[in-house]
């Protein structure tokens, strides 16, 4: 099954357009929880308990496992996202890119070794470092496009100058992305919630690749106006919160806490749908 219609199975049996983001913070984590790669490990798997049902996707994201010396874990936990939530996608959050040759590797660890059903990828060195993901049959890439973040500007709100209509740099991507690049149908954009407007222009240039959103809740993204932007019957969006879902309660009660955030956000996203 492609990526995409994984995606779509799990948004229609969960009814649900949110990704529960995996950025586990052991200074962060409750009394009784280990703040090791051990209490990483089971951090996570609280959360998802807590979350299965209520999300399309889940995005565990690779730095705040590798800082703690913490893989291991992360691949245990996605084999244990397996057993939770069958049905729920994986997105591995690793953000690479590099020649083909090391992104043969990159590909190799994140969808071998961590058996992850799709990676975000930073697309600033070209079609040659996205193409060896490619070859992954059924696996799905989403490229940094409109980033949440306010440093996105610097680059990607540039207007490339030999390009015909000088568009910016995150609208040739999206062009690219929905045409010549998406060579086996795999490709998606991450854009940032806190960009509506963004959302909207990328939308429209790439009408029928999935969105991946993050930046509600912590970051302040409008969930309305996000959905509203970006949401289309023949295009998905996956909308990312990370900390307003594993931080919304630094007490025992976390992984209920968690479920309510997840809950609500859930609520919100599809009461914004058309
Ligand atoms: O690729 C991403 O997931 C990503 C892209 C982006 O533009 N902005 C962004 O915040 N992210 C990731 O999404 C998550 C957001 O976390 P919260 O702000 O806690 O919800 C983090 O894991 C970020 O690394």
């Amino acid at each position: 099954m492609s990526f995409i219609d994984q995606l779509r199975q799990a948004q229609q049996q969960n009814q649900s357009l949110l990704c529960v983001g995996l950025d586990p913070e052991p200074s962060r984590f409750p009394a009784g929880v280990a703040r090791n790669a051990e209490g990483i490990h089971d951090f996570c798997v609280a959360v998802a308990e807590a979350t299965h049902d209520l999300a399309c996707a889940f995005k565990p994201q690779i730095a705040y496992f590798a800082a703690h010396r913490a893989e291991g874990q992360l691949e245990r936990l996605i084999a244990r996202l397996r057993q939770i939530a069958p049905q729920v996608p994986v997105i591995l959050d690793a953000k690479r890119g590099d020649i083909g040759s090391t992104a043969e590797q990159y590909a190799r660890e994140a969808f071998e070794r961590y058996g992850a059903d799709a990676v975000t990828l930073s697309p600033f060195m070209g079609f040659d470092s996205v193409a060896p993901y490619l070859k992954y049959e059924g696996k799905g890439a989403f490229l940094l496009c409109r980033t949440s973040n306010p440093g996105g500007d610097d680059l990607q709100n540039q207007r490339l100058a030999d390009v015909p209509g000088q568009p910016r740099l995150y609208e040739h991507l999206a062009r690219l992305a929905q045409g010549p690049w998406n060579t086996n149908g795999q490709l998606g954009l991450v854009v940032g919630a806190t960009y509506p407007a963004e959302i909207e222009r990328v939308r429209a240039l790439a009408p029928t690749l999935p969105l991946l959103i993050p930046g509600v809740g912590a970051q302040g993204g409008d969930a309305l106006a996000t959905v509203r932007a970006g949401w289309r019957e023949a295009g998905p969006i996956v909308v990312n919160s990370s900390r307003a879902i594993l931080y919304a309660s630094g007490g025992a009660d976390f992984a209920t806490a968690a479920r309510a955030a997840a809950q609500a956000t859930r609520d919100q996203l599809n009461a914004a749908r058309p």
